[in-house]
C-alpha cells in the first residue's frame, strides 16, 4: 500500500459558464486548450477538455479507491454544472503498473476535473467554461475556436528512422520462453508488449490525428491524454474496459486476432480461419473467463452474449460482449480496478502473468494497456483500455503493440500481428 494524492481544489469564488453553442468542431478547440488536456471520442459522443479545477493522483495498489474517495470529497465542494445538465466528470486514466512514474508528466493514476469542456452529444454542441475570473471572455474565445470549424486536417510528419525494442531475434527468444512456462503448466497466458520508437519529420498536431482517426476507426474509442510537463498518449482502440450507466456494466473480452485480407475472399478466409482456431478460442476463453469471475466478485450477476468478429481496418478479433447487473452500487473506478489488467493485456493468473511480463519485457509500458476514460459525481463512467496507442513527445513517437500467448503460439507470428497493431499509430505518422 503506497498511495500519494493531491488535489487542488478551487473550492469558493469558482464561476460556471454552461451553454448550448452553434454547431462546429471541438477538435478545432484541442491544440489551444491548456494543459492538462484530454479529448475522449467515441460515435456518440465528442468531447475534449482542457486545465483543471481539481486534480487527484495517486499511486500503489490502493491508486484507483484512493481516487474514488478523494474526487467524490472534490465535487461536493464545486459548483460543476455540466453540458445539458450532466452530472460533472473527471477524465484521466493510470498507468499499467500500480507506481509507474517513467512517463514524464504521467502520474500511475491521474484524473482531473476540467476548467474546459467543449462537447458534441446528442446532435448539440455544449461549452463549459469554470474558472474564478475572466470566464466570459475565455469563453468567447474558446466558442470563436469551436462555432461553424470543421475538423482539423491531419498533416502526417513523416518518420525519418524506426527503432523496434525488442529486436526481432529477441522477441523470438522472449516469446519462446513464455510459451515455454506455459507448456510447463506454470500459468496459462501471459500478454507481451513491444514498443517502436520513431523519429518525426515534424510536429504533430493532436487534434487533426484525432480528426484522421475518427474517418479510419469510428468505432474505436479514440482519446488522447496531454498532462502538464509531459508528451500526448493517444490512441483509437477498441477495447472497452467498462461503461458503468447505474448497475448495469458493459464491457467486451477481445483477444484472438487475425489480418485482414486484401480482396473479400481472402479476408473471409482469415475470418474463418481465426473463428475456428483452437489456439485464438483458448486465448480468448481465458479472458471471457477472467472477466466473468471478476464482475462476479463484485457482486454482479453476469450474462455472456455470443462471439463475434470485430473488424477493424489493418486486424480482425474475435470478441465477445458482456453485461454485468451490479448487486449494490458500485463506482466505475472500483469496476475498474477488479477488472484491470485483464488477460487481454496482462494474462492469467494475473500475478504470475505480471511477473513475467516484468522480467521479460524489457519496454516501459506507462500508460499503454491500462484504463482511461472519465467518472461522474453519480460513479457512472466509461474506461477504455489504452491499445493501439502512442505517446508523440514533440518529434518522438513511442508506439506499443502486444500479442496474447498461450502454450501453441507462433513467435513469428505474433510479431506480424503486432506489426498490425501498430497500423493505426504508423498510418498517423507516415
Ligand atoms: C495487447 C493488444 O491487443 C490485445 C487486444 C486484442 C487482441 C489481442 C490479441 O489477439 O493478442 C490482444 O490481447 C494490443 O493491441 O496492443
Amino acid at each position: 500500500m503506497n498511495s500519494v494524492g493531491e488535489s487542488a481544489v478551487a473550492s469558493g469564488g469558482l464561476t460556471t459558464r454552461a451553454e448550448r453553442i452553434a454547431d462546429g468542431s471541438v477538435l478545432a478547440a484541442f491544440d489551444g486548450l491548456d494543459r492538462p488536456r484530454m479529448a475522449w471520442l467515441r460515435a456518440d459522443e465528442r468531447r475534449v477538455v482542457g486545465g483543471q479545477v481539481a486534480r487527484v493522483t495517486a499511486a500503489g495498489s490502493d491508486r484507483f479507491e484512493t481516487i474514488e474517495e478523494r474526487a467524490t470529497a472534490t465535487l461536493a465542494t464545486v459548483d460543476t454544472t455540466g453540458p445539458a445538465g450532466q452530472s460533472p466528470r473527471w477524465y484521466g486514466g493510470a498507468a499499467f503498473t500500480p507506481d509507474s512514474e517513467s512517463w514524464a508528466g504521467f502520474a500511475p493514476a491521474a484524473v482531473v476535473l476540467p476548467a474546459v469542456v467543449a462537447a458534441r452529444v446528442d446532435g448539440e454542441t455544449w461549452l463549459v467554461v469554470r474558472g474564478r475570473d475572466r470566464v466570459d471572455a475565455r469563453f468567447e474565445r474558446l466558442r470563436m475556436a469551436i462555432e461553424g470549424q470543421d475538423p482539423p486536417a491531419h498533416d502526417p510528419p513523416g518518420i525519418d528512422a524506426v527503432e523496434r525494442r525488442p529486436d526481432r531475434m529477441e522477441w523470438i527468444r522472449q516469446v519462446e520462453r513464455v510459451t515455454d512456462a506455459i507448456g510447463a503448466g506454470q500459468l496459462r497466458k501471459v500478454v507481451l508488449a513491444r514498443s517502436l520508437h520513431a523519429d518525426l519529420g515534424g510536429p504533430v498536431g493532436i487534434g487533426g490525428a484525432l480528426a484522421d482517426l475518427g474517418d479510419r476507426y469510428p468505432d474505436c474509442t479514440r482519446f488522447a491524454v496531454a498532462p502538464v510537463g509531459g508528451g500526448t498518449f493517444l490512441g483509437a482502440t477498441p477495447e472497452i474496459l467498462l461503461d458503468r450507466r447505474g448497475r448495469t456494466v458493459t464491457t467486451t473480452a477481445l483477444a484472438g486476432s487475425a489480418a485482414r485480407g486484401g480482396s473479400r475472399a481472402a479476408d473471409a478466409d482469415l475470418a474463418a480461419e481465426l473463428q475456428a482456431s483452437a489456439k485464438d478460442d483458448h486465448e480468448h476463453r481465458v479472458v471471457v473467463d477472467a472477466i466473468v469471475d471478476q464482475l462476479e466478485s463484485l457482486p454482479a450477476s453476469v450474462s455472456v452474449a455470443d462471439r463475434r468478429l470485430r473488424r477493424l481496418a489493418s486486424v480482425q478479433h474475435l470478441e465477445t460482449p458482456i453485461e454485468a447487473t451490479l448487486d449494490t452500487d458500485v463506482h466505475a473506478l472500483s469496476v475498474a480496478d477488479a477488472l484491470h489488467p485483464t488477460p487481454a493485456v496482462g494474462g492469467q493468473p494475473p500475478d504470475r502473468a505480471m511477473m513475467r511480463i516484468a522480467d521479460l519485457e524489457g519496454i516501459d509500458r506507462g500508460w499503454y494497456a491500462a484504463p482511461v476514460g472519465w467518472f461522474d459525481a453519480t460513479g457512472d463512467g466509461s474506461f477504455a483500455v489504452a491499445i493501439r496507442s502512442a505517446l508523440i513527445e514533440g518529434r518522438r513517437a513511442h508506439c506499443f503493440a502486444g500479442a496474447g500467448l498461450v502454450a501453441d503460439s507462433d513467435p513469428d507470428a505474433e510479431w506480424s500481428e503486432t506489426e498490425l497493431k501498430y497500423r493505426p499509430m504508423l498510418d498517423l505518422l507516415e
